[in-house]
């Protein structure tokens, strides 16, 4: 190959226009003016496109015309009052058909400018035919806090493609987390991307249903803001989270939820403490058993609840395929702390192999009868995971690997946003929640429940009143 190509003559200099020779000579008034009209057509074309601007735009330089900076100055003014009425007149109108359709039409410019480079450096363009194809932006919903995209993926891609991804597109969007969902179409899918975070303040209590509806019981906030209502029927629920994590905020809001019940009968809790009391114990006068210390005495509760499962059964059989509950027919619930503590570090042989019969009937059985399990655990270990899957319903606070993500909430789940290992210690009660059924992870803080709160709800709702200083059946009322 030669160093240096030496070629003779000028070069050719740039210019505004570049011309072919003509093959058909035309006239010039002929060139000009099909350029003319096609220049008006493209402005025509442009100005319905982007009708949002060049409207107000026509509108406002009409308004100058024709009475000078008072015409559109007045009209800015005058909008901007009758904006201000309509949020202060009727907030929920405003933002409905106002405020969020004006923000959603907005961030999706703003995304639509970033859409294409987007794409490519997350390798989500998939070349066919010599071409880069890109997966469509349809539609930005914008709330408070996230931005929904509805995304058309080229054919052939599925959602996980974009799940593998999201760390990458969270940051090239300036977003603090991604989720990916399935949409209803199996073309679309659909990222959440946050932006605020209405979970970073402690979230007060709930009030206390009188008569707690057990398929929705209001423990936690939702990240959109709304209240997460968890479902106890025909499920069972597992905490895990490592010290400190904020296990007891879920346990307590769970209880404050049901104690509506525990005072009309409709619900009793037979609470395990494993850890010596130190956590549940304030709540003794709402629960109708409660045993800290024999790990002989919880052996026994767990098999007197088989029983009671079991001759439930026996009179519901052929009635109906799930409990509702009564005064008759209450609803059970095992509050069990330490979970690990009954299946794992216990050295008794005997009595662990008791406890792990009695619960593995209680999971399996329990459900569809009304006798309901709650059980909270520190370290997801390998011979604690034989239970997990009887718990349809998995709730993740921060976990201190991102291994122990998917082994508590199930494969694939830190993938599709599940980030447990990343909840900052600073947000106790924050959680990951698996729904049985459902593919994608949803993240939840549960409410607060301090000293003070838990004193006042059994000394409201429990079954035992406080008589200097010994406990005295009664209830509260
Ligand atoms: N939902 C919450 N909102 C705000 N602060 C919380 C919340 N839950 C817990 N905390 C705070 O975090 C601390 C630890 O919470 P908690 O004792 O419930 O954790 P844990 O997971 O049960 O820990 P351990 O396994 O050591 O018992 C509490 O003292 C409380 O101050």
């Amino acid at each position: 190959m030669p160093v240096i190509n030496h070629v003779r003559g000028d070069q050719v200099p740039d210019s505004m226009l570049n011309v072919r020779t003509p093959v058909v000579k035309l006239p010039l008034w002929l060139v000009l003016t099909w350029w003319l009209l096609k220049g008006l057509a493209l402005a025509v074309v442009l100005a319905c496109r982007y009708w949002y601007a060049t409207g107000p735009t026509v509108l406002l330089a009409c308004l100058y015309v024709d009475f000078g900076w008072l015409g559109p100055v007045g009209l800015l003014v005058g909008l901007a009052a009758l904006g201000a009425g309509w949020r202060f007149g009727h907030r929920a109108s405003f933002e409905r058909f106002g405020w969020w359709p004006a923000l959603s039409r907005w961030r999706r410019w703003w995304y639509r400018r970033r859409w294409l480079s987007a794409m490519t450096t997350a390798k989500l363009t998939v070349a066919f035919d010599g071409h880069a194809v890109v997966p469509i932006l349809k539609r930005v919903r914008s709330t408070g806090a996230a931005d929904v995209l509805t995304v058309r993926m080229v054919t052939g891609q599925i959602p996980d493609d974009f799940a593998r991804v999201s760390e990458r597109l969270t940051h090239t969007f300036g977003a603090r987390t991604c989720r990916v969902i399935p949409a209803d179409r199996p073309d679309l899918v659909t990222l959440t991307l946050l932006r605020g975070d209405p979970l970073a303040a402690v979230v007060a209590p709930y009030p206390v249903p009188s008569v707690p509806d057990l398929a929705a019981l209001p423990v936690a906030r939702l990240e959109d803001g709304s209240t997460f209502r968890l479902r106890l029927a025909g499920s069972h629920v597992l905490i895990v989270g490592a010290t400190g994590a904020g296990k007891g905020s879920w346990q307590w809001s769970l209880i404050a939820a049901l104690a509506g019940g525990v005072r009309a009968g409709l619900v009793r809790l037979r609470v395990l403490d494993p850890k010596g009391g130190m956590e549940m114990a304030a709540g003794i006068p709402l629960f109708e058993r409660f045993v800290c210390e024999s790990f002989r005495q919880m052996a026994d509760e767990l098999e007197e609840g088989v029983g009671e499962l079991q001759r439930r059964t026996a009179r519901l059989r052929g009635r109906t395929r799930q409990h509702t509950p009564s005064t008759d027919e209450p609803a059970y619930v095992f509050v069990i702390d330490e979970l690990a503590a009954l299946t794992s570090y216990l050295t008794d042989r005997q009595l662990k192999d008791r406890i792990k019969a009695a619960l593995g009937i209680l999971l399996t059985q329990g459900r569809a009868v009304g006798v309901y399990v709650v059980a909270a655990l520190q370290d997801p270990r390998k011979d604690v995971l034989p239970f997990r899957d009887l718990f349809p319903t998995r709730i993740g606070l921060r976990l201190t690997e991102a291994a122990q993500v998917d082994m508590v909430l199930g494969d694939g789940m830190r993938d599709r946003g599940a980030l447990c290992d990343r909840i900052p210690m600073s947000m106790p009660g924050t959680a990951y929640v698996v729904l049985d059924g459902e593919p994608t992870p949803t993240r939840a803080r549960a409410s607060y429940w301090t000293d003070a709160h838990i004193a006042d709800l059994a000394r409201e709702y429990g079954w035992l009143r406080v008589v200097d200083g010994d406990w005295t059946e009664g209830g509260a009322a």
